[in-house]
């Protein structure tokens, strides 16, 4: 700032000083003075971009995390609501956006008020008249920026929430590829993406219109305030009310205005866009969740494993319509196998997850040895139950680190640990096989095993976590006979002195469960041990037991 200023005092020294010496001696100590101001300059600009892009980063850094961690803390239910590609283009996309603008236009912006302010600060000092005259532009240029940028902000949270769409259709149809090519529909999801993608340009054009006409009248604003000093200002120099000097000055802090309105622009214009974006972050991070992830009673005394179902009434919170569960009751006695059985849809894996407290019931209770299991630690209650579910997913990581994903703390899970619970789950044979063996990467969501394959490394890792709870939602639904025979001969050895909830549509691999509970029609309509239901003359159980007897004799004939 103090550089126009200097230029104008050289100017009028120069026309006014006669003798050559005197000139020399102030022409030097302003060279001087401006030498130094300058280096300060360069040491003050590399400290400014170095810092703000170190602290930008770590603002982007936090934010990542915080969403992550905001993402992960949220209920089962938010899951069903949300979606996956729309989450991670939160994750990714809109922290971006509010990052760059953080890193490079603060930075920038900043630096343009700072110039603006003193570069008004001056005029005002060099002459209050003629910087009056040049600050008639600054009513109306207020008047752009405000309602641009809340057209900014509205445009900018579109243009995201449209990406946000485009990137969901996107991650959902490149992870379920082989769905795509075997319907062999690409082309119609090439113009399902097409159509999102789309959107988001519609919204751009309208976002480049209005940075343009922005950018356009702050900029014409910029020239009329220069013109304004050129023009009021040499009608004042004419008059003598300011030196040449004065003018030089002025006329180079109206540059400088110039200049840093429209860095200003730039500034205002990305912060109001990272305003739009953060919108969408804050939605998450200040989200909290139904049901806590940790927190709540751990008893003191060892678990024993009465688990009760009282008056249970349940409806996903997503379908209020359709009833899952009304007034059902169960106990599951401590160290008992329980089979649920019955028709699909009916509500078996549901069970199991009001029982993890992926959901809570809207009436009735869950009690474990007696204590409603709303009041236990979520965490805790999680660490003594194993699961393993129809469809295991395993992570893209080794065979090895997904049966150490089943234990409290993976890292400290030794291979001796690993091999043992391989073999209980008859899975030992086949890991061996791969060229890598317990090294072997899986692939995503373990796509590179079999079906069956993944399932008993799901059981391996149910095995290794050695829970005093089980739940086994058709575990081994997905193997042959014979590795179904296997696999059941260790479920049922596992299965010794823990509570067990096993669901099952084989109704052979139930037979030794103590007993059976058949859902139908939100409640519990046959309980009893496998010879007591099928005794049951015209008992839903026999009927299921029958019909399954005529399928797999048809399945005989027919092999
Ligand atoms: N996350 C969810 N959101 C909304 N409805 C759901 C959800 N999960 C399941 N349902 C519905 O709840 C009902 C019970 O589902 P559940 O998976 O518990 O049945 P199931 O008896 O285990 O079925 P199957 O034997 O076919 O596995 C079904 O009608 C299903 O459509």
């Amino acid at each position: 700032m103090s550089i126009p200023f200097c230029i104008g005092r050289v100017i009028d020294t120069v026309s006014s000083l006669n003798s050559e010496g005197e000139m020399t001696d102030q022409l030097t100590n302003i060279a001087i003075f401006l030498t130094g101001l300058f280096l300060v300059g360069a040491v003050a600009n590399f400290g400014r971009v170095y810092l703000i892009q170190i602290s930008g980063q770590r603002i982007i850094n936090t934010m990542r995390q915080s969403v992550f961690a905001s993402i992960l803390r949220q209920e089962t239910a938010f899951f069903d609501k949300s979606k996956s590609g729309e989450l991670i283009n939160r994750l990714s996309a809109d922290t971006t956006v509010v990052g760059s603008s953080v890193t490079q236009n603060v930075s920038d912006g900043l630096r343009a008020v700072a110039q603006g302010v003193g570069g008004i600060s001056m005029m005002v000092y060099v002459s209050p008249k003629l910087a009056l005259a040049a600050l008639v532009t600054v009513p109306p240029v207020a008047v752009v920026f405000i309602i641009y940028g809340r057209f900014l902000r509205k445009i900018t949270k579109s243009v995201q929430d449209s990406l946000a769409e485009a990137t969901q259709v996107a991650d959902e149809r490149i992870s379920n590829m082989r769905t795509v090519r075997a319907f062999a529909h690409e082309k119609l999801e090439m113009g399902a993406y097409n159509k999102k993608i789309q959107h988001v340009l519609d919204l751009s054009y309208k976002e480049a219109m209005a940075r343009a006409v922005f950018f356009g009248s702050t900029g014409l604003a910029g020239n009329g305030l220069v013109l304004s000093v050129f023009y009021v200002g040499s009608r004042m120099m004419h008059d003598s009310q300011i030196t040449v000097g004065d003018l030089t000055s002025f006329l180079m802090y109206a540059f400088y205005i110039g200049i840093s309105l429209s860095g200003m622009s730039s500034f205002y214009s990305e912060l109001n866009r990272a305003l739009g974006a953060s919108t969408r972050i804050w939605e998450i991070i200040d989200k909290t969740p139904t049901i806590p992830i940790s927190g709540g009673l751990i008893p003191s005394v060892p678990l024993a494993g009465n688990i009760v179902f009282k008056d249970v009434s349940f409806n996903y919170p997503t379908r209020e319509d359709a009833v899952i569960f009304s007034g059902l009751d169960l106990q599951i006695p401590a160290g008992s196998v329980m089979a649920v059985v019955g028709p699909s849809g009916s509500g078996k894996s549901t069970l199991a997850g009001l029982f993890l407290r992926l959901y809570d019931p809207q009436k009735g209770s869950i009690t474990l040895d007696g204590t409603d299991t709303t009041q236990l630690d979520p965490e805790w209650l999680r660490h003594q139950t194993g699961t393993v579910s129809q469809e295991p997913i395993l992570f893209s990581s080794t065979v090895r680190e997904n049966i150490a994903y089943g234990a409290v703390d993976p890292e400290s899970v030794t291979m001796d640990d690993v091999i043992a619970a391989a073999k209980k789950a008859n899975a030992h044979y086949f890991i061996q096989g791969f060229p890598q063996g317990y090294e072997t990467v899986v692939g995503e969501r373990g796509l590179m095993l079999s079906g069956g394959q993944r399932q008993r490394v799901a059981i391996a890792r149910a095995i290794l976590k050695n829970p005093k709870i089980l739940l086994l939602d058709e575990a081994t639904s997905a193997l042959d006979a014979e590795s179904e025979h296997l696999v059941q001969d260790a479920l049922e050895k596992l299965m010794v002195g823990r509570s067990v909830i096993t669901i099952a549509h084989r109704l052979s691999t139930i037979k030794n469960a103590d007993r059976i509970a058949v859902l139908d029609g939100g409640k519990v309509v046959e309980l009893g041990s496998y010879s007591e239901l099928t005794q049951l003359s015209n008992g839903v159980f026999r009927k299921l037991v029958e019909r399954q007897a005529i399928v797999i004799d048809d399945e005989s004939l027919q092999s």
